[in-house]
């Protein structure tokens, strides 16, 4: 084993670490260790290109920019290498019922006003009859309803500078690029795979071996063998926090499809009888999935549902994928840290599943272990994590059960269900006067609850009594006046399409 004891007789400092697996966690653990620890840290990673990824991994959410930009990778050459169009929310159908439609728009919803919440100031007014509705004070939603696109950076001190965006990904080309990217930085990539984890007698894993006899004996691993598990579940027999009552959709096909028209900037999610659909526009194609549950639908049910509703002609196979919504135990154990789809999952819905691995991976480095691997520091981080985890879950959840769906067995399953408690206080708070309580460090913030609520028909019976301090009449008038603004502005965008042709096109593949 490597790694210096300090003279002091403190742990020595992790100098070798070992990932296995090599799907999307796997190389942007790579990444992110060569970009911020080459020279100090050896990082191999072992993938076996017979076992392959999963691969669908394709919509993300903006804090992937924020990963991008730490990592120095210009956004526009990522967008072009990995066939990526630009996303700004989710779109939601048929959730209440047929043709009903709501938003998660990504970024502000309106103005602050004397320091007040926008989304008090509106509900006052909405109270009135005063106000036009929540969504056209989104610029992300007016400029994805209207199939615009600008950088909002770009357009700073107008009315879509508080949008925020992400990108829809083809998930084997990121792939690729992070593994370009972290091999030019010293990785060392191992064809093979993994027959063999070996302990040593204090539990700690000692070295991996391969089905051609090589190990690789390292400080600390990082398991990133997707679903198998194989050193946190399979030898270390960490346990998993299974969710599937909760989230009751467990099964998935994908297909991908010929584009038909040009990539509308944004998810789209629409209902099914036992679960949703989604369509996921890239440059040159599109990603489409039937999410379910095999409870309450066969696959051949499932397949044929979604290859009845794609648009465009098919160019892939359907691809079934098994999961169960659910966390890690203890998604750090002793010296194996475990990311992506090895320390847990919650059904792709708001796209959550990529964000969980970079977001793991800057915990773990913010509380670095020595080769000791204090089970203090394991502790902390995998509170931090099994929190966001339960805020993505109940986030989730919220989707299904204030639908009011009874048509399936499925919907009313969704809206009959007993809630997580800090799901059911949530809701509870909302609908005395719109209170959200929110988390440490949030991933979704006040106005991502608010839009859900909001497209979900959850009108709180009053609005905060802070609120009449803000003058109702003028403000009032000025809401009128933002949303024509905004609307107005976004005219003047480019479409989408064009943008992406202008300043990142992908070559057809
Ligand atoms: C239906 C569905 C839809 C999804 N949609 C989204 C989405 O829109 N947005 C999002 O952020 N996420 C999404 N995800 C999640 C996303 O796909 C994964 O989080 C992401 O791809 C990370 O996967 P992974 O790298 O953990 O696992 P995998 O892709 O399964 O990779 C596992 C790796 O481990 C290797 N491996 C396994 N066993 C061995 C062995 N014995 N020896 C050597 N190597 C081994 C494999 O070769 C592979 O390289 C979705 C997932 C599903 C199931």
């Amino acid at each position: 084993m490597s790694g210096d004891a300090a003279k002091d007789g403190a742990p020595g400092p992790i100098r070798r670490i070992c990932i296995v697996g090599g799907g999307t966690a796997g190389w942007i653990a790579a990444a992110v260790l060569a970009h911020q620890y080459q020279g100090m840290i050896e990082v191999d990673l072992v993938e076996s290109d017979d076992i392959g990824t999963v691969g669908v991994g394709e919509s993300t959410i903006p804090p992937f920019l924020q990963l991008l930009a730490g990592l120095g990778v210009s956004e526009s050459e990522f967008v072009m290498a990995t066939q990526a169009s630009f996303k700004l929310g989710i779109g939601f159908e048929d959730w209440g019922g047929p043709g009903h439609r709501y938003f998660h728009p990504f970024g502000t919803i309106g103005q602050m006003a004397n320091a007040r919440d926008f989304y008090q100031i509106w509900l006052r007014a909405a109270a009135g009859g005063e106000a036009p509705p929540l969504l056209a004070f989104a610029p992300a939603h007016a400029m994805a309803e209207a199939g615009k696109f600008m950088l909002p950076f770009k357009a700073p001190d107008t009315p879509i500078a508080g949008a925020s965006y992400a990108l829809h990904v083809d998930a084997k080309r990121v792939a690729r690029f992070l593994r370009g990217f972290a091999e030019e930085r010293g990785v060392t990539r191992h064809e093979g795979i993994v027959t063999e984890v070996a302990t040593r007698p204090d539990g700690f894993v000692d070295r991996v071996i391969l089905n051609d006899g090589r190990s690789i004996a390292v400080d600390f691993f990082i398991d990133c063998s997707g679903f198998r598990a194989l050193l946190i579940g399979k030898t270390l027999g960490v346990g998993y926090t299974d969710w599937s009552h909760w989230l009751l959709c467990d099964r998935a096909v994908a297909v991908q499809t010929e584009n038909v028209g040009p990539p509308p900037p944004y998810t789209l999610a629409v209902a099914q009888p036992a679960g949703w659909r989604w369509r996921i526009p890239l440059q040159h194609r599109t990603g489409n999935g039937h999410v379910y549950s095999s409870a309450h639908m066969s696959e051949d049910e499932a397949t044929a549902l979604l290859l009845d509703q794609v648009v465009g002609e098919t160019v892939t196979n359907p691809l079934p994928l098994r999961f169960t919504s659910g966390v890690r135990e203890r998604g750090w154990d002793k010296n194996v840290l475990s990311l992506g789809l090895a320390s847990g999952f919650i059904e792709p819905l708001e796209s959550t599943a990529i964000h969980l691995v970079y977001r793991g991976m800057e915990y773990f480095l913010r509380f670095l272990p020595g080769t000791d691997c204090a089970p203090e520091l394991a502790d902390e981080y995998n509170r931090r994590v099994t929190a966001d985890y339960e805020e993505i879950r109940d986030f989730v959840i919220l989707h299904y059960c204030l639908t009011g769906r009874r048509d399936t067995a499925f919907w009313r399953a969704c809206v009959d269900m007993e809630l997580p408690p800090s799901l059911a206080q949530r809701i509870a708070l909302f609908r005395i006067n719109g209170t959200i309580p929110e988390h440490v460090d949030p991933l979704f913030r006040s106005v991502s609850w608010q839009a859900l609520m909001d497209g979900l028909g959850v009108r709180p019976r009053a609005y905060h009594p802070a609120i009449d301090r803000v003058a109702a009449g003028e403000v009032n008038r000025e809401l009128g006046a933002m949303a024509d603004a905004l609307a107005g502005f976004v005219a003047t965008l480019p479409a989408h399409e064009a943008f992406l042709a202008r300043h990142c096109p992908a070559p057809a593949p």
